[in-house]
């Protein structure tokens, strides 16, 4: 491969790609990783991470604890119907991604989902504020217990993510940390149904969307029907892979690079035949956090493309546009 060549297929994503790099955590040093996330991020924004040492038995524990809530009747499900921090049952076609920046989407997407944040306690100052509220929980036992495990399991793998990437961008190594140390995080459990044969052309289980945090580490079955828009408009698709996880670049991530690392869109069709189960963990920075282009990332000819932003103006924006329960008048 000539030099120019090699140039070119570290910022320009190669249009005939026919599938996402892997990254293996495994005895890597950091400086090699950063190099890999590097590429990854800026050529497509999506890849697949494995042997980042969560145990199977933590990713089996999410995955049943997924299907014994999603199997139980209707009405045990809404009576944790989502609360207005953002947290309990999210019904079937109850968003739709109004704010998608891909398509014109018109219909509600066909998939439902329990979600869990960062837990607020009552003694805690953001306590009330918008997000910043309790979880809720179903009534099955042990439900909440492999739940937490999962999630605690993500966080500190997350954290020590924020190494790598901030070395990816010719920061020093800590210097995303601060933004994280109350991190807004969302795990969602998510349940496709089967697509349904005679669903029109525009249906999906989720409509093209960016993600809008930071950084998205998602554990999928083996269903497949997860796609990823390439850069000239074509999907390519992200199959499962066993013992890996699929991570993307969301906005906010994006936007602080100044748009070298891409928040790209992605959809799902559920096309198994069976029911889809993913569980997605959204890892972002503190609602307080403002995102301002890095300074690596601008210079001269390069000019920052956003103003600062504060993310929890960002993310709230997003949702009362895209979630049906955020147009509801509030409860007194
Ligand atoms: O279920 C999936 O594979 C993707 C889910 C997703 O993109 C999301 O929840 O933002
Ligand atoms: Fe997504």
């Amino acid at each position: 491969m000539g030099k120019e060549q090699a140039l070119m297929d570290t910022s320009v994503e190669v249009a005939s790609r026919q599938s996402l790099p892997v990254i293996s955590f495994a005895e890597r040093d950091e400086a090699t990783l950063a190099r890999q996330l590097d590429q990854a991020f800026s050529d497509i924004g999506f890849c697949y991470f494995s042997d980042i040492g969560i145990d199977k038995a933590l990713v089996e524990g999410v995955f049943a604890a997924s299907r014994r809530f999603h199997v139980q009747p209707r009405a045990a499900k809404d009576a944790i119907a989502m609360n207005r921090f953002h947290r309990g049952y999210m019904a079937p076609k109850t968003s739709i991604i109004e704010t998608s920046s891909v398509a014109k989407v018109t219909k509600p997407n066909d998939s439902e989902s329990f979600m869990l944040m960062h837990e607020v306690a009552p003694d805690d100052p953001r306590y009330g504020r918008p997000l910043d509220g309790p979880n809720l929980w179903p009534d099955l036992p042990g439900f909440r217990e492999a739940v937490v495990a999962y999630e605690k399991a993500m966080h500190g793998f997350s954290m020590r993510l924020l190494r790598p990437l901030a070395l990816a961008l010719d920061l020093p190594r800590d210097w995303f940390v601060p933004y994280f140390e109350q991190p807004t995080t969302f795990l969602r459990l998510l349940h496709y149904p089967p697509h349904a044969k005679n669903a029109a052309e525009d249906a999906f289980g989720s409509a093209p969307h960016t993600d809008y945090g930071f950084i998205t580490i998602l554990c999928q079955d083996s269903s497949g029907g997860l796609e990823v828009r390439r850069s000239d408009g074509t999907w390519l698709p992200a199959p499962p892979i066993a013992g890996t996880w699929v991570v993307n670049v969301a906005d906010m991530l994006s936007r602080w690079t100044n748009g070298r690392w891409q928040s790209t869109p992605h959809r799902v069709k559920n096309l198994s035949g069976g029911d889809r189960y993913s569980c997605p963990y959204f890892f972002d920075m503190s609602m307080d956090s403002t995102v301002e282009v890095l300074p690596t990332c601008q210079g001269p000819g390069r000019s920052a493309k956003w103003p600062a932003v504060r993310y929890g103006d960002y993310l709230l924006e997003r949702l009362d546009k895209n979630y049906a329960y955020r147009k509801q008048p509030e409860p007194a």
